[in-house]
């Protein structure tokens, strides 16, 4: 049974077929050497299979051979990345390295038998795959929802082509209709205090600390920082680039989850089975659609 490629119709209620050893897959020519991680990717559904969809697209159409430097987003569409990296097989990933943008991705990498790289041995990389809190029609994107958008932003500037992959309810006309809670905002913790302050009169009265689920106090990322959540109205989010510059002037600002003129394509699985694929230069390509 072949690996179809991705961009194959393959609708939310039919079990995605699965990668065996040995196989080719989509649009990568690779011999055929087994997979590194040999057991079969589990069937999923709904929104699962949407984000595995758009991932196993994207990887298939942007992570090619001659990619030797791959940066490896978070988020939970991120691991349908990493098992569809795998299943191109050991020949070809044997020679590559994989940078992550944080403890989630890392683990993901060591745990598919994947080399670990870090940013300072590599600050080139060929291509960096990510997912989004929300991504809208001209590619401008929230991330930050899980407070990794520091490094994910290391590895998007670094990489020669940056890709989102998401799910359709992450498609948006303009940033904020879906994902509310609010532009991420990494903060130097002794500055939090003034940065919140500036941020409200900035134009977000709203905007909070985001506080741990299991432990008392902030939540704390990747670097040691806290995290502002700030929610903006929409006549501010339709111009994201402007928000972004003027949040990026406060001083204890480490960096702001809006990512403006980044992307070079942005994978969007759909409820048909399908994958909507927004491009740089406003292109909207619809894949597997019927
Ligand atoms: O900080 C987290 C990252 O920006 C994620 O890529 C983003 O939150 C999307 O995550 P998910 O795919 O789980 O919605």
């Amino acid at each position: 049974m072949p690996i179809p490629p991705a961009s194959l119709t393959l609708n939310s209620t039919q079990p995605l077929r699965q990668p065996l050893a040995g196989q080719k897959t989509g649009f990568i020519a690779t011999s055929t050497p087994p997979p590194l991680i040999s057991s079969q990717p589990k069937a999923v559904t709904g929104i699962e299979a949407a984000k595995r969809l758009a991932a196993w697209t994207a990887v298939d159409r942007h992570v090619l051979p001659e990619h030797k430097v791959i940066g490896i987003g978070s988020g939970s569409t991120v691991p349908y990345v990493v098992e569809r990296i795998v299943a191109q097989g050991s020949e070809v990933n044997k020679d590559r390295v994989f940078i992550p943008t944080g403890f989630q991705s890392k683990e993901l990498i060591v745990e598919a038998h994947l080399r670990l790289g870090d940013i300072d041995q590599y600050p080139t990389i060929d291509v960096t795959i990510d997912g989004a809190d929300e991504v809208d029609h001209n590619l401008n994107a929230i991330k930050g929802g899980g407070a990794c958008h520091l490094r994910e932003k290391v590895l998007a500037e670094a990489a020669n082509t940056w890709v989102i992959v998401a799910d359709y309810r992450k498609n948006s006309e303009v940033l904020g209709h879906n994902f509310t809670q609010g532009v991420p905002i990494e903060v130097a913790p002794f500055a939090y205090a003034p940065v919140l302050q500036n941020v409200h009169l900035l134009g977000s009265p709203k905007a909070v600390l985001r506080m741990a689920k299991a432990k008392a106090g902030p939540v704390v990322s990747d670097n040691s920082n806290f995290i502002i959540d700030a929610p903006f109205p929409e006549e501010i989010m339709r111009d994201p680039y402007t928000l972004l510059t003027r949040l990026k002037m406060l001083t204890g600002v480490v960096e702001v989850g809006l990512f403006c003129h980044m992307a070079k394509a942005a994978y969007f699985g759909d409820q048909d089975g399908s994958v909507t694929v927004q491009w740089q230069d406003g292109r909207v390509e619809k894949v597997g659609s019927e």
